[in-house]
């Protein structure tokens, strides 16, 4: 797990070395300063030698400018390292989030993929930060300082014995029992991202159905989980600070009390005046370092829980890859379904699609129809490879769709999906998604064929007008326009709506079936629709039932010989009689 994450270190090796680096020089250098405050004060200011003090102060005054420096730089280069560690994590992450497939990214659901790249990722940057600093200051200065405090009086150092294991035994106590509480409050993160992504994104549904109240309650629920869990932690996580002040105030009073003693008894022979004073510094860094340490761990740990998350990302295997020696052209628009069945889970029981054969010469146009559910999205998601038959096979001019580089399969089959999306940017941007080397006139004649041009026109920035992130200042129809022009800007071999002309009304429905038969003449469509005049005058309509193929054939052979059909066409046109 942790070569794998250090796999993001990259260009960052330098200052992460360099940062434990200067922070070694630091903890000498401060290890120092009292050994030589000592000497100042027993050789100097008690022997009343001037020239001693002066040597000892700039000495002193060197050692702090030079630690100073150093705890500069050792900071400098942590920071870097780190900032620039996570920035690379999160960069790899997303980097292999984009080649998951849906089934990849329905596994890890999309506000459990957005808790692992913000909140697990600052996790795992704060416990590098740690490492390469805390993690490396806070032993070194305590094996110096211990080392250092025995040098001085191995006698009186035995006080540490005392409060070492005091301090140690509690810390540990304290943080075992705050460390799960820590590890459940990032986990309650992933419920709090989902209720926010929820809510954001179907904030419309939301107000209209005037569910604020709810949602409030919702996100409030999840909130004070947070904040109880947190404050069971960092209550716990308190009881550290008066621990840690009881062991240092005892540590003095006993190496006051001892040290003092043996200053008078000895007349100063196994102990000095400067020589407790650094004894009193050294019980302060002794501690501290221990405290530090505790701390260090429990992040430590915190970010293991982390790295394990971020690790899953690297580990999943990408359920859609290319095969060994992808073809990279698509000849033309024919397209063979041979005895495919399809699940989202891998579970015959639960197979949305079975046994579906049909044929469909390139160029001809494909309509589907068929109740809710019936397996239509499921159908047409298998042709650009969205998802992979589960049994059966899927062939494009003669060849399965699994022998082409799906990069050229995605481009050569465009689909505009039911829930499709703009973003946020101009018009053009948006429509160069589907090609980003269209000139301008190549998006006027994609937006006329689309019907879009009429309505673009209108806008006071024509085709430069800023399309907010969604598409939530253009209407559905225009939206569903507009997401059929980007498609149409690929000149694809196969075009596929799913249901795009939903909320548009029949004429500019009509206009566009018009406009696609008699400028695209070679491209295969395909539509998915509700309404029977969006598909009547296909080549072929496919008639959908719970999974199966009820009927195929043209709108005059299904009226007179599928029930489904026909009774689909008379609901939809009773009114029309009278
Ligand atoms: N991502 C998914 N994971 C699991 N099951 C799914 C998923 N998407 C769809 N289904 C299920 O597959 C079945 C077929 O759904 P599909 O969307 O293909 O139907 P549809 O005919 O296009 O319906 P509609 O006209 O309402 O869009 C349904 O039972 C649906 O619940």
């Amino acid at each position: 797990m942790i070569k794998k994450l250090l796999g993001s270190v990259r260009e960052y090796k330098k200052a992460s070395l360099l940062a434990p680096f200067f922070v070694t020089l630091e903890v000498i250098l401060e290890i120092l300063i009292p050994l030589l405050m000592a000497s100042m004060i027993d050789n100097g200011i008690s022997a009343g030698n001037k020239d001693v003090v002066v040597k000892y102060g700039t000495i002193l005054i060197l050692c702090v400018v030079f630690g100073m420096i150093f705890g500069v730089l050792s900071g400098g280069f942590c920071a870097d390292a780190s900032a620039g560690f996570a920035k690379n994590l999160r960069k790899d992450m997303y980097y292999k989030i984009q080649s998951f497939s849906f089934a990849n990214i329905d596994r890890f659901s999309a506000p459990g993929l957005v808790t692992r790249l913000t909140t697990d990722v600052t996790n795992v940057q704060t416990a590098y930060m740690m490492i390469i600093r805390v993690a490396v200051r806070a032993p070194l200065m305590l094996i110096f300082s211990l080392v250092a405090a025995f040098s001085v009086n191995a006698k009186l150092s035995l006080v540490y014995l005392i409060a070492v294991p005091i301090l140690g035994i509690g810390l540990y106590t304290i943080i075992s029992k705050a460390f799960p509480y820590f590890e459940k409050v990032f986990k309650i993160y992933d419920d709090l991202n989902s209720v926010v992504q929820e809510n954001l994104t179907g904030i419309r549904v939301v107000k209209s159905f005037v569910r604020e109240d709810f949602e409030v309650k919702k996100f409030s629920n999840v909130s004070e989980r947070i904040f109880n869990t947190f404050t069971k932690a960092e209550f716990l996580v308190s009881y550290n600070m008066p621990l840690m002040q009881f062991c240092v105030y005892l540590c003095m009073v006993l190496i006051s009390w001892f040290g003092a003693k043996m200053i008078v008894q000895s007349g100063s022979t196994t102990m000095t005046t400067g020589e407790l004073s650094s004894m009193m510094s050294y019980t302060v860094s002794i501690l501290s370092c221990l405290m530090m340490l505790s701390m260090v761990l429990v992040l430590i740990n915190i970010a293991r829980s982390s790295a394990e998350r971020i690790v899953e990302i690297f580990d999943e295997e990408v359920t859609l890859k290319n095969c060994d020696s992808p073809i990279f052209n698509v000849e033309n628009g024919d397209i063979e379904f041979k005895n495919v069945s399809f699940s989202y889970v891998d579970d015959v029981e639960k197979e949305c699609l079975k046994n579906i054969s049909f044929n469909v010469k390139s160029g001809s146009t494909v309509g589907i129809i068929g109740g809710t559910g019936s397996g239509k999205s499921s159908l047409v998601q298998l042709i650009p490879r969205l998802f992979d038959a589960t049994e059966g096979e899927i062939n494009i001019a003669g060849k399965n769709v699994k022998e082409y580089d799906l990069f050229t399969l995605r481009n050569e089959v465009a689909m505009v999906l039911q829930k499709n999306e703009l973003f946020s940017g101009t018009i053009k941007e948006n429509l160069r998604w589907g090609n980003k080397n269209a000139s301008d006139e190549e998006l006027i004649h994609a937006c006329r064929l689309a019907q879009a041009d009429s309505f673009i026109e209108t806008f006071p920035d024509k085709y430069d007008t800023y399309i907010e992130q969604g598409g939530t200042n253009v209407s559905g129809g225009q939206k569903q326009r507009l997401c059929i022009a980007r498609a149409l800007l690929k000149k694809p071999k196969i075009l596929i709506l799913d249901d795009s002309t939903s909320a548009v009304d029949t004429k500019t429905d009509a206009l566009i079936r018009k406009a696609f038969r008699e400028e695209i003449p070679d491209t295969t469509k395909i539509i998915i629709a509700q309404r029977i005049s969006s598909v009547e005058d296909a080549d072929m309509i496919i008639v959908m039932d719970e999974g199966h193929i009820n009927g195929i054939g043209t709108h005059d052979e299904l009226l007179s010989s599928n029930d489904i059909y026909r009774e689909i066409y008379e609901s939809q046109t009773k009114g029309d009689d009278k």
